[in-house]
């Protein structure tokens, strides 16, 4: 199982890379890469499990994040309790092919798996996206996201593209965002 010290942190080249596209079918190693990944989050969103192996509660992994520098990202956003997850999906070859002009973001800022201190400020993202990806079976899929799936998915695709997230906040007023911009609580 995928546990913190198989994460890798910022300062390893391999976050800043741009990650290689998929080749399909998908090799017996990735695909099993795209599960291991899966199963951190789910893994990590369970209390006992993430207390009993000190795992850090994720909502989405890149491949990157794991050393390898694939376009492949794991996304498990939660439910309300007792309900299914509102997005569970491993992407493959993601491409966000059309984005919201209004801009969204979290109003308590974003933290990252692979970045160990805490960075204040907005991390200004479109409130809405389209992405094209494919399943780890090779299948074209096609979605429309908003808030905070959306939000999820433009962290893990930018981590693809060797983006972290605090490449977007603004240096000289880190809490200045545009005024219509929606703040996702
Ligand atoms: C960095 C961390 C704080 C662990 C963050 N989790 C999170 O924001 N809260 C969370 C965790 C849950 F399990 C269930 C839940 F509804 C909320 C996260 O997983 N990521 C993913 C990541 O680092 N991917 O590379 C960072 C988030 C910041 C914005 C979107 C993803
Ligand atoms: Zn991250």
């Amino acid at each position: 199982m995928i546990k913190m010290n198989d994460i890798t942190r910022d300062g390893n080249p391999v976050l800043r890379k741009r990650a290689e596209k998929a080749t399909f079918p998908l090799s017996a190693d990735h695909k099993e890469l795209g599960n291991k990944m899966m199963e951190y989050l789910i893994n990590s969103q369970d209390p006992e499990i993430a207390e009993k192996y000190k795992l850090r509660a994720g909502v989405g992994l890149a491949a990157p994040q794991v050393g390898v520098s694939l376009q492949m990202a794991a996304v498990l956003v939660p439910g309300a309790k007792d309900k299914p997850p509102l997005f569970k999906e491993i992407l493959v070859n993601p491409v966000i092919v059309s984005e919201s002009v209004q801009i969204a973001a979290l109003e308590e800022g974003e933290g990252c798996l692979s970045v160990d201190k805490e960075i204040p400020g907005y991390v200004p993202r479109h409130d809405r996206i389209t992405i094209k990806y494919q399943t780890v079976d090779g299948e074209n899929k096609k979605i429309r996201l908003k808030d905070y799936p959306a939000i999820v998915c433009q962290h893990e695709i930018d981590h693809l593209k060797g983006t972290l997230f605090y490449d977007h906040i603004n240096q000289k007023e880190p809490l200045k965002i545009d005024d219509d911009a929606v703040l996702i609580g």
